[in-house]
């Protein structure tokens, strides 16, 4: 109804007299800007990601955790200008809190981790799937929300902890029909940064900003990017050098300018080793300009991109050894990634890879006439407590009606409460695909 008064929807009956007048507004069926719903259809799409997210996860030995999607905002400013700063969804509570839909999950891992304390034993292996929010200008008509899968390892210092995440997401993509002619990793170091901005006398406090700065490359004109990097106080000759080593794509041109004796050198040659034994090699190649846009990241960084170019980052992670310390906790080692739901499902479209789901319900059960309806009630119930799907026809239908849904539902069996068969204790049971009709005994029934 347009909300005039009386009863609305047009419908007659008792319950909407003309006694009873409330404003009725059509409400916008829409969800808000920049979210989504998921009927059915797209919902069988989210559950069979989640699951392979899962399954990828349980293969590795990681146990699932969650946290609140509202976090203290606290957990997620950063001062090094990040863009998922500037676009916190945050807001004052009615108890005066600052708040946020978080942006991410790795804080509220850390956040955990550090609560958890000496409590659970290292090295920690675990993995989330949550829904993260950012509050863009809709001038760019960006979701404002998508579901992210993380998993992170606390507690091992060294690379081969990269290389089993690296290893994880390999086998997920695998696991659903994607080959490393679709995609690849670029992986780096920041330690290949912090070692030029040292040359450099470039203090360290300015590491994440300089990261920051540098992932928008490709992104912003190069002239903003050295305008930036000076600004924020690093020397023309110190930016020339840098742009210099991130245009490096391989690991020996690398050794040859850093030296051979750095970190960043020792932990990219080990994991490209480690990516050897795991046999996922031909996925991974080195690309120096690779920082990612999270300011703290502190060593191996990786991203999951399309061979073809025309998607954005599919995911990607890496090594942050100092959030938990930022946070007040212990100096624990940390290394993890994020997996969005968004760019691989357009992968997955474009490479003819996304999975037919369709809803699949067993059995389809039907009383023959009105006064048997309970008789298929109970049908239904010994079924169901045999873990049988079942669709219960709810209201008195022509049989027409009964197959048109049996149909729709992809029924396997109709089976059909009549009282002559319901009298000797007997249904009668349609195989759909065949056509194939039998009696049965109910408590024969499986
Ligand atoms: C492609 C896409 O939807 N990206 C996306 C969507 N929503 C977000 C929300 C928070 C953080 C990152 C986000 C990223």
């Amino acid at each position: 109804s347009t909300g005039e008064n009386g009863s609305g929807g047009g419908r007659s009956g008792a319950l909407s007299s003309p006694a009873i007048t409330e404003e009725v507004q059509k409400i916008d069926v829409n969800p808000p800007k920049g979210t989504r719903d998921f009927p059915p259809e797209e919902m069988r799409l989210r559950t069979w990601l989640f699951r392979n997210f899962r399954e990828v996860s349980r293969l590795f030995g990681f146990e699932e955790v969650d946290f609140p999607v509202l976090e203290s905002e606290a957990l997620f400013i950063r001062k090094a200008g990040e863009e998922i700063r500037d676009q916190l969804y945050c807001f004052e509570d009615r108890g005066n809190r600052r708040v946020a839909l978080r942006p991410e999950l790795t804080p509220s891992l850390a956040r955990l981790v550090i609560q958890k304390g000496k409590s659970v034993s290292l090295p920690l292996k675990w993995f989330a799937v949550g829904q993260c929010w950012r509050y863009e200008r809709m001038t760019r008509g960006r979701r404002r929300e998508h579901y992210q899968w993380n998993m992170d390892i606390i507690g091992v210092p060294e690379v081969m902890a990269e290389a089993e995440l690296i290893s994880s997401i390999v086998t997920f993509f695998k696991r659903i029909g994607i080959t490393a002619s679709d995609v690849g990793f670029k992986v780096s170091s920041r330690k290949v940064l912090q070692e030029v901005l040292r040359c450099y006398s470039v203090p360290e406090s300015l590491f994440g900003k300089v990261c920051i700065i540098i992932d928008k490359i490709g992104k912003i004109p190069m002239d903003d990017i050295k305008k930036d990097l000076m600004s924020a106080g690093v020397s023309e000759e110190a930016v020339e050098e840098l742009l210099q080593v991130l245009s490096i794509k391989s690991l020996t041109k690398l050794e040859e300018i850093l030296g051979g004796a750095g970190e960043a050198v020792a932990e990219l040659k080990k994991l490209f080793s480690l990516a050897e034994k795991f046999g996922y090699s031909e996925w991974i190649e080195f690309d120096a300009s690779i920082v990612r846009g999270l300011a703290y990241y502190t060593g191996i960084v990786f991203e999951g991109f399309d061979r073809e170019g025309k998607l954005r980052a599919i995911c990607g992670g890496g090594r942050y050894d100092r959030l938990l310390s930022t946070f007040g906790g212990d100096d624990l080692p940390a290394c993890g990634f994020g997996f969005g739901d968004a760019v691989i499902v357009e992968l997955l479209k474009d490479r003819g890879l996304l999975p037919e789901l369709s809803l699949q319900v067993e059995n389809i059960v039907c009383a023959l006439d009105v006064n048997l309806q309970g008789a298929a009630a109970r049908v239904a119930s010994i079924l169901r407590e045999k873990s049988q799907s079942v669709e219960l026809v709810l209201e008195s239908k022509p049989l027409k009606w009964v197959f048109k849904r049996a149909a729709r539902i992809n029924a396997h069996k109709l089976i059909l409460v009549g009282s002559s068969e319901w009298q000797r204790g007997m249904v009668v049971v349609k195989i759909l695909s065949s056509g194939e009709q039998y009696e049965v005994k109910l408590d024969e029934l499986e």
